[in-house]
């Protein structure tokens, strides 16, 4: 193997090939190819059991793919599971902390995993308190703490080994807006300094603030790109009505076959209309009986609902 082979496999940090996991007949990860470069925030953004769980613990090592090759941080995930665990962080769907250790236990608990001990473990402690802003509650039990602070724990002890590579599991659908932006500022910092960050969302706005984003449905990769490469490539465009009747107009819009969607979003109709149509805006109006009608911006929801479900294009 030449130096030019080995330095192009190892940046990607996760570089993966026709993952399949089969549950019996249930196939909850199909064919899954997925290039993840380093350094990058990269998310899975789907509903719920649509496999991004199955896909991460498959990614982990933590689930054994029926089919498919994994390479992690440029070495095989098969038969390299051991060395790559201490270069790999993961937090759980459900924070995997102890309710009836403390704040300090728990950070104890996980550096003696990571064989952490003496000077080091104490002086890795301290930083992380004051890292995720713990100190104060360093010796309250985990279980009395707020969603928010039992976050900032979970993403502590998930980091305490200081991980290439980090696993987040919907991270954030136990805690309110405040708290999500500010977990994603600290994602931020982490992704600054050189972890590359694979997460789990079903929230548009969280998936819009990733690097790039694979879109899930069943198993499947729908689409897949940065957000605005995403909404650039979209077959469709978003048309905005207004006026009176919508409700009923929604039902007749949503009859014709050259549109999408239709939804309603607040004083407005949002439709989305194939990109064959010439001038969405006038085809608009005018099956809107003159209604105004305007061009809308493309958001991620919008590339959700044009690749996902039964009106999907391929
Ligand atoms: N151990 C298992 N045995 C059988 N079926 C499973 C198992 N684990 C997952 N599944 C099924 O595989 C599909 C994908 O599940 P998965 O948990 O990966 O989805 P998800 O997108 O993470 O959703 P959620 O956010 O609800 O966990 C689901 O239909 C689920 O019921």
């Amino acid at each position: 193997m030449n130096s030019a082979t080995t330095y192009q496999q190892t940046e990607y940090a996760i570089d993966a090939k026709g993952l399949t996991k089969r549950f019996g007949e249930k196939v909850a990860v199909n064919k899954l190819d997925l290039r993840i470069p380093k350094g990058r925030i990269y998310g899975f953004l789907g509903p719920n059991g649509c496999g991004k769980s199955t896909s991460i613990r498959l990614l982990t090592g933590l689930l054994e793919a029926t089919e498919g090759e994994i390479n992690i941080l440029g070495k095989p995930l098969l038969g390299h599971e051991e060395s790559l665990k201490t270069r790999i962080g993961y937090m759980t769907q459900k924070f995997s902390l102890y309710d009836n250790l403390t704040v300090q236990e728990n950070l104890i608990f996980v550096a003696a995993i990571y064989g952490f001990s003496g000077r080091r473990k104490q002086a890795r402690i301290e930083e992380l308190l004051a890292m995720y802003d713990l100190e104060k509650q360093a010796k309250q039990f985990a279980g009395s703490m707020s969603g928010g602070q039992k976050q900032r724990l979970a993403l502590a002890c998930a980091t305490l080994h200081s991980p290439e590579l980090l696993f987040l599991d919907e991270p954030t659908s136990a805690v309110d807006p405040e708290n999500r932006r500010e977990f994603w500022e600290r994602l931020f910092d982490l992704c600054t300094a050189g972890t590359t960050i694979l997460v789990s969302t079903h929230y548009m706005d969280e998936a819009e603030r990733c690097h790039s984003l694979a879109i899930m449905e069943e198993g499947r990769k729908r689409a897949d790109g940065s957000p605005q490469a995403l909404m650039d490539a979209m077959p469709a465009n978003v048309v905005e009505v207004s006026g009176s009747g919508l409700r009923q107009l929604k039902q007749t819009l949503g009859q014709h076959p050259n549109i999408l969607s239709t939804a309603q979003i607040g004083a407005h109709l949002r439709v989305l209309v194939q990109k064959g149509i010439h001038n969405p805006v006038e085809f608009i109006s005018q099956l809107s009986d003159g209604r105004h009608a305007q061009l809308a911006r493309p958001s991620l929801e919008d590339v959700f609902v044009t690749c996902t479900g039964d009106r999907h294009v391929d």
